[in-house]
């Protein structure tokens, strides 16, 4: 068995490992990354933008189909589905190529390829390449990410996938039901019906996407109900398979069935804790397996173990992991002096179209602290540009402190969801009131004036005084 040595080790190569190197080479040298897959990290490879890719290639069919809108006649709008898969994978690995020629630009001696595994504290057993090496290392950086979840009914059944496999499709399957009404259900559900794929989404608990805000909810449902086959709420009552999966189960009080060429599991991801041998370590573990961490600096407990990006099962998205990974790894070469990262303004997007997003506080998170807030309102379904872009449907919600009147939070289902929340993100790490948020110059005619009326809506509910005259053409139908 080969040994090394280090002063901190980096299990994953991905997003979060990567940034945790950067910073710890600030420090030192004397660093090794540890990676058991294939270089590239996830986001390139299977997540971020394979996905949005995928969701180009549908927008860009179904902007066809609705061209006539505007009087312009496409004809009939065919899907190629191996040209479509062609691009995914070409650009795909033009983004993997990147981050693989930069892993390579790592220094040789830095980089350990093979599977690592706990021994104890400080101690890792890495397999791999046909070699196991042991490694001492004074610090730990556990960045190994997430996998997608496969629940137990599912297991065994052949054609099932996961979006681990949707990226590596030659062409387009005729048909797909999709388990799962979070962000990858309707990222992918949407984007697949646009392609021409028969898809129906079956979802758990009326949920859509990330949305906790019951109105901005109701508006969301109705909106994704009538764009494609997407049912909130369902209950299986059997699942069999000959040629073609068979599903049949409970929703809306009926009834249904239904035969796919497959299921597409979208039913959330696992951190990849669960066999890093961690139970050989004193690190104390949550319920799922996650070792106890402070989410300020990633140090799990007091010990010189750090843990950053999907493994911590908190916040799994990319700008996350990037930004965990660096505080991870700026901690672990300064160990002990130990320090708290700032933990940014919470956001998430889903690209549906309409999008959604969440900024800041959720509205679950404010009632369940029991904050005292108002919450503005702005109808896309009025909205000037709206209307003349032909995506005048969606709700956004902004909340902010009653007596401070600083913005806490926002959700949303509309048009620029993308944009609009990083205004709001912006605002809110500046810790901006309404009254200043308010006075600030807004164009027409653009989106942000429907941004203005939620702003202008939450202001007016207040006892301030005269509200600031309002930027009127927000509001209605172009006037
Ligand atoms: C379909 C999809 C779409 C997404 N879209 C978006 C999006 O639009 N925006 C967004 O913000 N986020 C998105 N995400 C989430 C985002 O991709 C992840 O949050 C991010 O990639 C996580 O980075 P990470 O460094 O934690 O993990 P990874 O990049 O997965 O890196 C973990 C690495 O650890 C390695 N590893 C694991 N165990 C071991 C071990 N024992 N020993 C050695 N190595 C090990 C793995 O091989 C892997 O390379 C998407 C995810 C998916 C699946
Ligand atoms: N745009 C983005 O930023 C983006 C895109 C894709 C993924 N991601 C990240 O990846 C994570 C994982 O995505 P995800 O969509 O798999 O998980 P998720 O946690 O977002 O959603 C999972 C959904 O599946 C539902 N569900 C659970 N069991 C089910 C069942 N048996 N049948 C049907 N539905 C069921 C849940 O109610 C939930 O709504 C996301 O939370 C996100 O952080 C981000």
């Amino acid at each position: 068995m080969d040994e090394r040595s280090a002063a901190v080790a980096i299990i994953g190569a991905g997003t979060a490992g990567l940034a945790a190197l950067r910073e710890v080479r600030r420090h030192t040298d004397d660093v090794l990354l540890i990676e058991a897959g294939a270089y590239g990290t996830t986001c390139a490879r299977l997540g971020c933008m394979p996905s949005k890719l995928m969701i180009a290639a549908a927008d860009a069919a179904e902007g066809c189909r609705n061209a006539a809108t505007f009087g312009i006649e496409t004809g009939p709008v065919m899907v190629d589905g191996r040209a479509v898969m062609a691009r995914v994978q070409a650009l795909r690995d033009r983004f993997v190529s990147h981050v693989v020629e930069s892993v390579e630009d790592i220094p040789a001696e830095m980089r350990l390829r093979g599977r690592a595994v706990f021994e104890g504290d400080g101690r890792l057993r890495v397999t791999g390449e046909g070699r196991t090496t042991s490694v001492r290392a004074e610090r730990i950086v556990i960045a190994t990410g997430s996998r997608p979840m496969v629940p137990e009914m599912f297991a065994g059944l052949e054609n099932v996938v996961t979006s681990d496999d949707v990226f590596g499709w030659q062409t387009l399957p005729e048909s797909v039901v999709v388990f799962g009404n979070g962000i990858i259900g309707l990222e992918l559900g949407q984007a697949l019906t646009r392609l021409g794929v028969r898809t129906r989404l079956l979802g758990k608990d009326g949920l859509v996407g990330p949305l906790t805000d019951p109105d901005v909810r109701a508006v969301a449902t109705e909106i994704f109900c009538n764009a494609f086959e997407f049912v909130p709420d369902h209950e299986v009552i059997d699942i069999s398979e000959a040629d073609r999966l068979t599903i049949a189960y409970h929703a809306d009080g009926g009834e249904f069935s239904g035969n796919f060429d497959m299921a597409l599991l979208a039913v959330g991801r696992v951190p990849n804790v669960d066999d890093l041998g961690l139970e050989a370590t004193s690190l104390a573990l949550d319920e799922d397996g996650v070792p106890l961490f402070d989410p300020d600096t990633g140090q799990c407990g007091t010990s010189a173990v750090f843990i950053a990006g999907d493994g911590q099962n908190d916040r799994p998205l990319l700008h996350e992991a990037n930004h965990t990974g660096s505080i991870a790894g700026a901690n672990a070469a300064a160990y002990p002096a130990v320090a708290a990262g700032h933990r940014r303004t919470p956001l998430a997007v889903v690209f549906s179209d309409p999008g959604i997003a969440i900024v800041g506080e959720s509205h679950d998170g404010l009632m369940a602290r029991g904050a005292d807030i108002v919450c503005g309102a702005a109808d896309w379904s009025k909205q000037g540009r709206a209307q003349v872009i032909d995506a005048a449907c969606g709700r956004l919600h902004v909340y902010a402190d009653r007596a401070d009147t600083r913005l806490l939070g926002a959700e949303m289902v509309g048009p620029a969801a993308e944009h609009i929340a990083h205004v709001l993100a912006l605002a809110i790490e500046q810790r901006m009131t309404l009254t200043e948020l308010t006075a600030m110059p807004v164009y027409h005619p653009t989106l942000e004036e429907g941004l203005s009326t939620a702003l202008c809506d939450a202001l007016g509910q207040l006892s301030l005084g005269d509200p600031p005259l309002r930027h009127g053409l927000g509001h209605g139908a172009g006037g």
